[in-house]
């Protein structure tokens, strides 16, 4: 047990945070990130071992939430879906601590759960609590799984917690071992990765300062200047950070200004660029000179980018609003290179942000395809005779990814480009042009990048 949850002089209730940033994921569908940060923010005075200890179960019960449930329902006669809301949240962060966290003792967890029962005025339903969490403590080794072989689709779905249409998906275009292996490295917790800002200083200063800051720095896996980060308490407060010294990326997204290679007498436009990710390496990279468009259709992300410039210190940035579907005909063949880095669905960066495998669906894949299509029509036109686009997306569903591709080159004058030696030697890859990540395969996100020149009108 950690000491967070057995400390009585302790101001906070660690499970009772954890169930109120639970119920605003569950209920009112915040962002997982997003709820405990928000949670944080607020609430300044919270030691970092109750940070955590919260942030573990909330992340956890999210993550596991369809094994979680499935357990549930083995032992509860009333079902997860007829249950009140709030029993079922308690229920399922205290079966996240049973089932998933070593040191924390069964009757702990039961009495908790009671007592949250209690200050929530559902004291009637805690002998209802108690009495199906000692249930499943009993018998939480003996519990009947799907069987692997008889049923892999609902095998993977209840043991690694993913809605069936994704397995199902995945298995359409990968074989068994590698949609399990993508199941099991999406629930994975991962370190921060970050871009060392090459305008300012270099990997081994500030792997020296964030040392000195008592964070935890490793060497990327990819990329010289990536670093991996941990052991800290809130981004925002560390110096480096501040100075704009990095940025919170991951490799895999690294790759696309890497594979560009842009100069610094380029005109680059990112027409999805939000939050600036891929527009502050470009402009990196270009070293402060030539020109990088930013643009976003939501005003409210582009002061994202914004921040980020500013926290940078770049000059080469112009922010602007726009939506990618319209043409402008004001940049028709300027460009050396566009980037469209379009909306998806994200079902590459699940270990960051597991809420993806609950709130796409499956309808809404072929709505995503008609957009990335319909961003790739127009904004291919601002590319020169001999310009690059570069097209990417955080996602491991080739419909949105090589048939996206394969349609464009089918339609459009470009061809896919060898990445020469760009792309770093770690990474094994025999497709000419285009790259798959898959999650946590090389260390990151699921990503593709394909790197598309114009041959003519
Ligand atoms: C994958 S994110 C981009 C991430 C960004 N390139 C980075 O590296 O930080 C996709 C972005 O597309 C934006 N977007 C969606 N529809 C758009 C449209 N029609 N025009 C321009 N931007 C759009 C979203 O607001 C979102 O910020």
């Amino acid at each position: 047990m950690t000491k967070a949850s057995n400390d009585k002089t302790n101001k906070i209730n660690a499970r009772n945070v954890a169930l109120e940033i639970i119920t605003s994921i569950f209920k009112d569908k915040a962002y997982t990130n997003i709820a405990i940060d928000k949670y944080f923010k607020n609430h300044n005075d919270i030691s970092k071992i109750d940070r955590a200890f919260i942030t573990r179960i909330v992340e956890g019960t999210v993550e596991h939430v369809i094994t979680i449930d499935y357990i549930i329902n083995k032992f509860s006669k009333t079902k997860t879906n007829k249950m009140k809301k709030i029993i079922l949240y308690i229920l399922r962060l205290s079966v996240y601590q049973i089932n998933y966290m070593d040191k924390v003792p069964v009757s702990a967890v039961c009495n908790e759960a009671v007592k949250l029962a209690k200050k929530r005025k559902l004291g009637n339903l805690s002998g209802f609590v108690n009495g199906v969490l000692r249930n499943i403590a009993r018998n939480i080794d003996s519990i009947q799984y799907p069987n692997e072989n008889d049923e892999p689709v609902e095998y993977l779905s209840i043991m690694y917690s993913f809605p069936m249409w994704i397995v199902e998906l995945w298995l359409k275009h990968y074989d068994y071992e590698t949609v399990k292996e993508m199941c099991i490295n999406s629930n994975k917790t991962v370190k921060t990765n970050i871009r060392c800002n090459l305008t300012k200083t270099n990997p081994e200063e500030l792997m020296k300062q964030l040392q000195d800051s008592n964070v935890d720095v490793e060497k990327g896996k990819l990329l010289d200047y990536a670093l991996k980060i941990s052991n800290y308490n809130n981004i925002r407060g560390l110096e480096a950070f501040n100075q704009g010294k990095f940025t919170v990326q991951d490799e895999s997204s690294m790759l696309v200004a890497q594979l560009a290679n842009p100069n610094k007498d380029m005109l680059v436009i990112d027409v999805c660029a939000a939050p600036g990710g891929k527009t502050t390496h470009f402009a990196e990279k270009m070293n402060n000179a030539g020109s990088v468009v930013s643009r976003d259709i939501y005003p409210k992300k582009l002061q994202l980018i914004a921040e980020n410039v500013k926290r940078l210190q770049l000059n080469n940035v112009d922010i602007k609003e726009y939506n990618a579907l319209e043409i402008d005909s004001s940049m028709i063949e300027k460009a050396d290179i566009v980037i469209a880095d379009v909306p998806c669905s994200g079902l590459g960066i699940i270990r960051k942000k597991p809420d993806i495998k609950y709130n796409v669906e499956r309808k809404d894949i072929n709505d995503l395809i008609d957009i990335q299509r319909n961003i790739l029509k127009v904004v291919c036109k601002y590319v020169k005779t001999g310009g690059i686009l570069m097209y990417s997306t955080c996602t491991v569903n080739p419909e949105e990814n090589i048939k996206n591709v394969n349609w464009f080159t089918d339609n459009f004058p470009f061809e896919l480009v060898d990445f020469e030696d760009n792309l770093p030697d770690t990474i094994n890859n025999n497709k000419k042009g285009y790259i798959q990540l898959l999650p946590g395969f090389y260390d990151t996100d699921g990503f593709f990048i394909a790197k598309l020149r114009r041959i003519g009108n």
